[in-house]
């Protein structure tokens, strides 16, 4: 089998998931996040904040179109889909699972979205986000999976009953 992404809303559980998921599955795990990070020798926060919004997305985008991955799950950031290289390349070297919850189930798991450092431009809401966004985790995904009323392991059970 392929590498997998997780795509999906910040607080879906992508890199809670993604980790488990990989030790599952006798995977590699990585954290694109991290990636970022650790190219750019600064937080996530502090490239958002530094270089702005776009500058983030355009350097996400590099990073992820960068991948080299084999037989690993990989965790995205929320904002990886703003990315066509990036999404094209990860098209191309794994199965794309979108983790799917509803905005209301969403808004209740998500505390202060400024501590998480989500991609959120001047004036735009978690519900106008929300609906950005969705339309390009659907369109990217192979396999979508619903995390609603499920808990964790019960996401990750749906994930492997469809690999
Ligand atoms: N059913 C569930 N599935 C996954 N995570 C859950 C669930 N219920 C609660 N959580 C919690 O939601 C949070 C998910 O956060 P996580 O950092 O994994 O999201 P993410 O998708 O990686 O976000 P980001 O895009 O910001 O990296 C964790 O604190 C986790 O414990
Ligand atoms: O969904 C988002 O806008 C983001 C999610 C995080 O994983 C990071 O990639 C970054 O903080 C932006
Ligand atoms: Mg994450």
């Amino acid at each position: 089998m392929k590498n997998i992404v997780l795509i999906g809303m910040p607080g879906v559980g992508k890199s809670t998931i993604g980790v488990i998921l990989a030790k599952e599955l006798g995977y590699q795990f990585v954290d694109a996040d991290l990636l970022i990070q650790e190219q750019e020798k600064r937080l996530l926060k502090e490239i958002i904040s530094e270089e702005g919004i776009e500058g983030f997305i355009a350097i996400e985008n590099q990073v992820n179109a960068s991948i080299e991955a084999d037989r690993t799950v990989i965790a995205t950031g929320g904002s990886v889909v703003y990315g066509k290289e990036a999404m094209e390349h990860l098209g191309e070297i794994a199965t794309v699972i979108y983790l799917k919850l509803s905005y209301k189930a969403l808004r209740k798991r998500l505390g202060n979205l400024k501590n998480r450092g989500v991609v959120l431009r001047d004036g735009q809401t978690l519900k106008d986000l929300y609906e950005e966004r969705v339309v390009l985790y659907e369109k990217y995904a192979d396999i979508t999976i619903d995390e609603e009323n499920k808990n964790l392991e019960e996401t990750l059970q749906s994930i492997i009953d469809t690999l």
